[in-house]
């Protein structure tokens, strides 16, 4: 097993400038919507992580050209009917949003192709997707717990009004994408607004998709005709999350981040940590089709937070931050409502408890959530860190160690490569440097 020594608290804070990486579901989503497109589709900022990098493979096993010039990703698109059986399973590795937006796709061909993935991604649930797709007229046989392998029989679909039972984006998406091949118009209704940006990119591809004034009821006209279009990839406020939570809880810090994408169904963590008193600035920059903002933090005291189901889909993947942040808030915080979290790449409920653990922080697992008591100092248990293999619980506890006088190391810290694959670059050039910040 591999393992990183972590850096300590940094007595200057942190300080500078970064560029985040490209958002990860904007990448997922331009290089799928891309593929059955007509035309060129080239998108600009692309995150190249793990993740999405499976997105391109896939793409490529379904007989889309995909290259690379320079930084950009040129998408040769084939239009709505033109994938080509693969040649074997597609290896879906770690992500489940490439499985599940890849399901409704697959669902409305004319072949049949299988889904495969590691084995994380073999323990979480694929029903929420499949049984919607069914009530289309989808063929897809998960295994008996529900899970990968995925087998997938391609027929045509009918047009269908569904009602989701689960708040999450990546059913919406297989059923909107699934629809867009059905024979007639979709409604899909949503239990509470997820993020939309599969809804924003294929109107500017040319869909049909309409979003109803309540947020929750979207319409998609089907067999659109898809033009490739040019992407500008925003800044993942995913990954900027850790970097504002670091400029906050780490004494003596003043960092920008530039160019992240503030969609107000991903800025659940920014509204979270307005609410617990630290010091952001928003500095937002001419919309590319999702709008964008300039962020510069300054550490703050924090107070505590509640949290309940109604906020967590904009905040579902920073849900691990959050706990840090009231790990060192004045007082209790509680999360409920976030059962979603046990079905990640790890049960971020179990793992984020397990690990604040080891730092001294008295956490209670709820089946939906955690109870936090934050604590000025931490007497830290163990300190052997660990990811658990699972990218965003080892990033955030790189910055938990941020806080702690004592040294403290990771395990398995490459997992962070699943959406962001420079943290460590980008966390040490904000360390002991005391350099301006400029929002503008
Ligand atoms: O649609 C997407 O790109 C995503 C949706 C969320 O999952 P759910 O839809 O399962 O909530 C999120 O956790 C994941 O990181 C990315
Ligand atoms: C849950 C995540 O991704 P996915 O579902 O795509 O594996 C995540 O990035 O935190």
């Amino acid at each position: 097993m591999t393992k990183r020594e972590l850096s300590a608290l940094p007595k200057l804070g942190l300080h500078g400038t970064l560029l985040l990486p490209g958002d990860k579901s904007i990448s997922h989503r331009a290089l799928l919507i891309g593929a059955i497109s007509n035309g060129e589709t080239v998108i600009k900022h692309f995150l190249h992580s793990n993740d999405c990098l499976n997105t391109l493979q896939a793409i490529r096993a379904l007989g889309i050209d995909v290259a690379q010039h320079g930084a950009d990703i040129i998408v040769h698109g084939k239009g709505l009917h033109g994938l080509k059986q693969p040649a074997g399973p597609l290896d879906m590795g770690n992500s489940g949003t490439t499985t599940r937006l890849i399901m409704g796709l697959l669902a409305g061909q004319n072949f049949q192709s299988e889904l495969n993935g590691d084995s994380s991604l073999q323990k979480r649930p694929m029903r929420r997707v499949s049984d919607p797709l069914t009530t289309m007229g989808a063929d897809i046989q998960t295994t008996a717990a529900g899970t990968l392998p995925v087998k997938i029989v391609g027929r045509s679909l009918h047009g269908a009004d569904i009602k989701l039972q689960i708040a999450s984006a990546q059913v919406k998406s297989a059923l909107i994408l699934a629809a867009l091949l059905a024979d007639g118009p979709s409604t899909i209704i949503e239990k509470i607004p997820t993020r939309d940006h599969t809804e924003r990119m294929l109107r500017k591809f040319g869909a049909n998709v309409q979003t109803a004034s309540d947020k929750l009821t979207i319409t998609v006209e089907p067999q659109p005709d898809l033009k490739g279009q040019t992407i500008t990839v925003p800044g993942d406020m995913s990954s900027a999350a850790f970097f504002l939570v670091a400029g906050t809880i780490i004494p003596n810090s003043d960092i920008t981040l530039r160019n992240v994408n503030i969609n107000k169904t991903r800025t659940g963590i920014l509204d979270a940590l307005l609410k617990m008193g630290a010091d952001i600035q928003v500095h937002e920059l001419a919309s590319q089709g999702e709008p964008v903002a300039n962020l510069r933090v300054k550490s703050a005291p924090l107070s505590p937070i509640k949290l309940g189901e109604e906020d967590i889909p904009a905040i579902i993947d920073e849900l691990p931050l959050i706990a840090l942040l009231a790990a060192c808030a004045h007082g209790q915080s509680t999360i409920t409502g976030a059962q979603e979290l046990r079905f990640k790449e790890t049960d971020r409920i179990a793992t984020v408890t397990q690990e604040l653990h080891k730092l001294g922080v008295p956490v209670k697992e709820l089946p939906d959530g955690m109870i936090i008591e934050g604590q000025p100092v931490w007497r830290i248990n163990d300190p052997i860190l660990d990811s658990h293999g699972d990218h965003r619980i080892g990033m955030m506890m790189a910055i938990a160690a941020l806080r702690s006088t004592t040294r403290l190391s990771l395990n398995e810290p490459e997992a962070v490569s699943v959406s962001y694959p420079a943290f460590f670059a980008d966390l040490n050039s904000l360390l002991n440097q005391k350099r301006e910040c400029d929002l503008t």
